[in-house]
C-alpha cells in the first residue's frame, strides 16, 4: 500500500494520474484535510480514505501533498510511524534537510511534480536524501512513472526545475487563454479558438519532443521569409515576450 497526506491540487493530481493510468486504487490510502475535497475525490476514484496519520502505519512509501502552513504539524504526527519508511514531500519548503531533521528515522525526498501528472504527462523533479538505496529509488520511479517523467536532480536545481516545469503550466495556460482571446477578437468563436490554441500547443510540444531540432530552429521553420509569422514574432519581441517569461521565472524564484 502507498499513502498520501494531503490530496489538494497537486496531491490530488498525482493520485488521479496514478489511478487513471492503471495503478490499483485499492493500493492507495489517503489522509485528507478538513474540507470534503478528498472525500469527493475518493468517491470518484475509489482509494481508501483514513482520518488519522497514524492509520498510515503499515503504508510505505508516503507522499506529502500539504501546503507549507500544514507541513510542520504533519511531520510531527508522522514522526512516530516513520521509521525506515520512504517519505516523499511535494510541499514547496520541504527541503531534504528539513525533512531529515523532522523525520530522522525515515528516508526522505523532496519532489516537485506539475499538474500534467493528472493525465500521465507530468514532469517531476526529485531530490533524494543519501539514505535512499538504488532499489528504493526504483520503487519511487515505479510509482511516479504512472504519472509521467521523474527526473533526479541535486537539490540546488530542484527549485528552478520546479519553476520551469511546475509553475509554468499556469504560464502556458495564460498564453493559451490570450491566444484564444486574440482569435475571438478576430472573429473565431471561443470553442474553436481554444481548440486551435490547445491543439497547437500539444502538437508543437510533440514536435519539439520528437524532432532533432531545438525550439529556436523549429521557430525558423514556421517563419516564411516576408511572411506573417515573423511579423508576429517581431511584435512579441517588441512587447517584451521573452523578457516577460524570464521575469516571470525570476519572480517565481523570489527575485
Ligand atoms: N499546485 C501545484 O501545481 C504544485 C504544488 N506544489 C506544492 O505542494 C503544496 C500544496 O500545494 P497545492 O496542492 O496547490 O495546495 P492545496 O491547498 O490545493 O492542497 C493542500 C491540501 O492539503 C490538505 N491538508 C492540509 N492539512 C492537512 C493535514 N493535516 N492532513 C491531510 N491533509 C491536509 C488540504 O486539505 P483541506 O483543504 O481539505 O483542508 C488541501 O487539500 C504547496 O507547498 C505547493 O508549493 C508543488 C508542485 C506543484
Ligand atoms: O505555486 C506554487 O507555489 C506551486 C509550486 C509549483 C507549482 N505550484
Amino acid at each position: 500500500m502507498i499513502g498520501f497526506i494531503g490530496a489538494g491540487s497537486i496531491g490530488g493530481a498525482v493520485i488521479t494520474g496514478l489511478i487513471k493510468n492503471g495503478y490499483d486504487a485499492k493500493e492507495i490510502v489517503v489522509k485528507g484535510g478538513k474540507s470534503n475535497r478528498t472525500k469527493a475525490l475518493q468517491e470518484h476514484l475509489g482509494f481508501k480514505l483514513v482520518q488519522k496519520i497514524k492509520q498510515l502505519e503499515d503504508v510505505n512509501p508516503i507522499f506529502i501533498g500539504v501546503g507549507a502552513n500544514a507541513l510542520d504539524s504533519v511531520l510531527l504526527e508522522l514522526k512516530s510511524i516513520s521509521k525506515d519508511k520512504l517519505i516523499i514531500a511535494f510541499t514547496g519548503n520541504a527541503t531534504v534537510a528539513k525533512l531529515r531533521q523532522s523525520l530522522p528515522d525515515a528516508k526522505v525526498a523532496h519532489a516537485i511534480p506539475n499538474t500534467p501528472v493528472k493525465v500521465g504527462a507530468g514532469f517531476t523533479g526529485i531530490t533524494y536524501s543519501e539514505k535512499f538505496t538504488e532499489q528504493e529509488k526504483k520503487q519511487v520511479i515505479s510509482i511516479m512513472g504512472y504519472t509521467g517523467q521523474l527526473v533526479e536532480v541535486p537539490e540546488t536545481q530542484l527549485g528552478i526545475l520546479g519553476t520551469v516545469a511546475g509553475c509554468s503550466p499556469a504560464f502556458l495556460d495564460l498564453f493559451i487563454e490570450a491566444l484564444s482571446d486574440a482569435g475571438v477578437k478576430h472573429g473565431l468563436n471561443r470553442k474553436l479558438a481554444y481548440d486551435a490554441a490547445i491543439g497547437m500547443a500539444l502538437g508543437s510540444s510533440k514536435l519539439a519532443l520528437q524532432s532533432d531540432l531545438n525550439p529556436s530552429a523549429l521557430k525558423d521553420e514556421v517563419t516564411s521569409p516576408g511572411g506573417s509569422t515573423i511579423k508576429g514574432v517581431a511584435a512579441l519581441e517588441e512587447y517584451g515576450f521573452r523578457n516577460a517569461v524570464i521575469k516571470a521565472v525570476d519572480a517565481a524564484e523570489g527575485e
